[in-house]
């Protein structure tokens, strides 16, 4: 039996088959080959079409069969991890009732403060172990303010995955992973928040039933099978938030062990055992895929939204046709400190962790004289890897020291530049592993559906490839002071 893992990104899906054998991957594919935009219809505005992913999933999963290296029929069951927290909304024929608002959109900002302050500071975080910010319940609230229209043929409200799988199997299922990251989980009941729903007024019938993230989610159907060449009847028996499915892909599943990633947005996860929270909500609390009452095991996730979407930028606007390796090779050649230059990459909606303000992406300091596209790609990357030590010293200030990250070495974790930008101004090695966010996913199906006895079982052969330590942190931290104070002036100002 082999395994499929399917990663819906905000700039790709990403494919792979697995064999648990071996835990070897067979074939991985991307598709599309180009980044997907993001639909911004007002400014600080995020969506995206919810059947735009499922045919490019559909379309990934063909490009992988194509290659003629496995069997699909012998593919056994599917793992699903998704960009998180966005909102979907079907009717009872489970057909899309608007676009999708993704992650970074901005507009519930005000409506989670306002949330956050009736619920209570109290109540919201000790139950909800944040403030329903900007995540999905907000969204919703959005929805039924703005579109009462819209909001009335809702049947059900769900996650990104939660619609892949359905669109799979024609069941909708969530966990209490994926309703934690929307702000509708309440961790003391361990049950659908009644506050937010009673605050909201949001009806239960529009939540789909809880099931464990390792569970059986639904069965693929006739017509889909047919469509991609698959066995009818494989169980959709994993799904999970991107960010807690790229922790188990590295095996970051007990207290203290921290995972990051570069991707379009950044972030770094840390397991904890106890129901901690931000006082601020500046980093997020949310269930763990292994989280259970008896076991908690939460994810502590500091997100910058304005990461590899600010290098993609940068690229398209300055690179006249280089690739992100050419890129990476020319910004190398610039000395530590861009010459003074300085990024700040908050350009891609509310950043949680400066309490929700929209400052935009900045450049500071240009001489008009001295600086060349190049110093423009290495302070990018400076830039982003400085909001990185930004947010982990916010993670230290709630009892969080990581004495090592993992990473995949996969987007900009695939630049030395970054990496090393990375190391020394968090202080922190970086080790990096041969993995992505489908492998984990296909792997997640696997335990699932029981092939592997244990999460542990399932990434036993997960070594890391390349260790990163801090050696110029000295040089590093006068660049993150100077960058450090700007963003401090621009918090003020704004
Ligand atoms: N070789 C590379 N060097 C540096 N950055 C890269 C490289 N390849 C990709 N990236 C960055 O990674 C981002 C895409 O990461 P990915 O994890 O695929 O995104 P997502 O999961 O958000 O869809 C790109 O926008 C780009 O900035
Ligand atoms: O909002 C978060 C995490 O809380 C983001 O990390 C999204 O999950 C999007 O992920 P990518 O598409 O950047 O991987």
């Amino acid at each position: 039996m082999l395994l499929l893992g399917i990663d819906v990104g905000t700039s790709s899906i990403k494919v792979s088959v697995v064999d648990p054998a071996t835990q070897k991957t067979i074939s991985s594919v991307q598709y599309p080959e180009t980044e997907t935009e993001i639909n911004s219809p007002q400014p600080g505005w995020a969506e995206q079409s919810p059947e735009m992913w499922w045919d490019h999933v559909s379309q990934a999963i063909l490009k992988i069969n194509a290659l003629g290296s496995f069997d699909p029929k012998d593919i056994g069951a599917i793992g699903i991890a998704y960009q998180m927290h966005g909102l979907v909304v079907v009717d009872q024929h489970q057909q899309v009732l608007r676009d999708s608002i993704i992650w970074c959109d901005s507009r519930a900002v005000e409506i989670g403060n306002a949330a956050f302050e009736v619920i209570g500071e109290e109540k919201s975080l000790s139950h909800l172990l944040n403030s329903p910010g900007n995540f999905t319940a907000s969204k919703l609230a959005w929805v039924k303010e703005n579109q009462p229209e819209i909001y009335a043929k809702i049947d059900k409200v769900m996650l990104p995955g939660d619609f892949i799988s359905m669109k799979l199997t024609g069941e909708i299922t969530s966990s209490p992973s994926s309703l934690s990251e929307g702000i509708f989980w309440d961790f003391q009941n361990e049950q659908l928040s009644e506050d937010v729903l009673n605050y909201f007024g949001f009806d239960k019938k529009l939540f789909p039933p809880v099931r464990p993230v390792f569970s059986e989610h639904g069965y693929l159907k006739e017509s889909i099978a047919e469509l991609l060449s698959l066995r009818k009847g494989i169980p959709v028996s994993y799904k999970s938030g991107d960010q807690p499915n790229n922790a188990l892909s590295l095996n970051v599943l007990q207290p203290g062990e921290v995972a990051a990633t570069a991707g379009t947005s950044g972030v770094i996860y840390g397991v904890s055992d106890q129901l901690a929270y931000d006082p601020q909500s500046r980093v997020n609390t949310f269930a763990h895929v292994n989280h259970s009452s008896e076991n908690k095991r939460l994810g502590v996730l500091l997100c910058i939204n304005g990461t590899g979407i600010l290098n993609r930028w940068a690229k398209n606007t300055f690179g006249h046709g280089l690739s992100y390796s050419d890129i990476n090779h020319k910004a190398g050649a610039i000395a530590i400190g861009s010459a003074g230059l300085r990024i700040l990459p908050f350009g891609n909606g509310a950043e949680r962790m400066l309490n929700n303000k929209l400052i935009g992406a900045q450049f500071h300091h240009i001489d008009l004289n001295l600086h060349t596209a190049d110093h423009i790609f290495r302070a990018v990357q400076e830039g982003i890897a400085f909001a990185f030590r930004y947010g982990l010293d916010i993670m230290r200030e709630n009892g969080m020291f990581p004495t090592v990250i993992r990473a995949g070495k996969a987007n900009l974790f695939q630049s030395a530049l970054f990496t090393e930008a990375f190391v020394n101004s968090t202080n922190v090695p970086v080790e990096l592993y041969d993995n992505d966010g489908s492998v984990g996913a296909a792997l997640g199906a696997g335990i699932g559906v029981g092939v592997f006895s244990s999460e542990k079982e399932a990434f036993q052969n997960n070594k890391a490839i390349q260790l990163i330590e801090p050696g110029k942190s000295d040089c590093y931290e006068p660049v993150y002071q100077d960058w450090k104070e700007i963003l401090q002036e621009q918090l003020i100002i704004k």
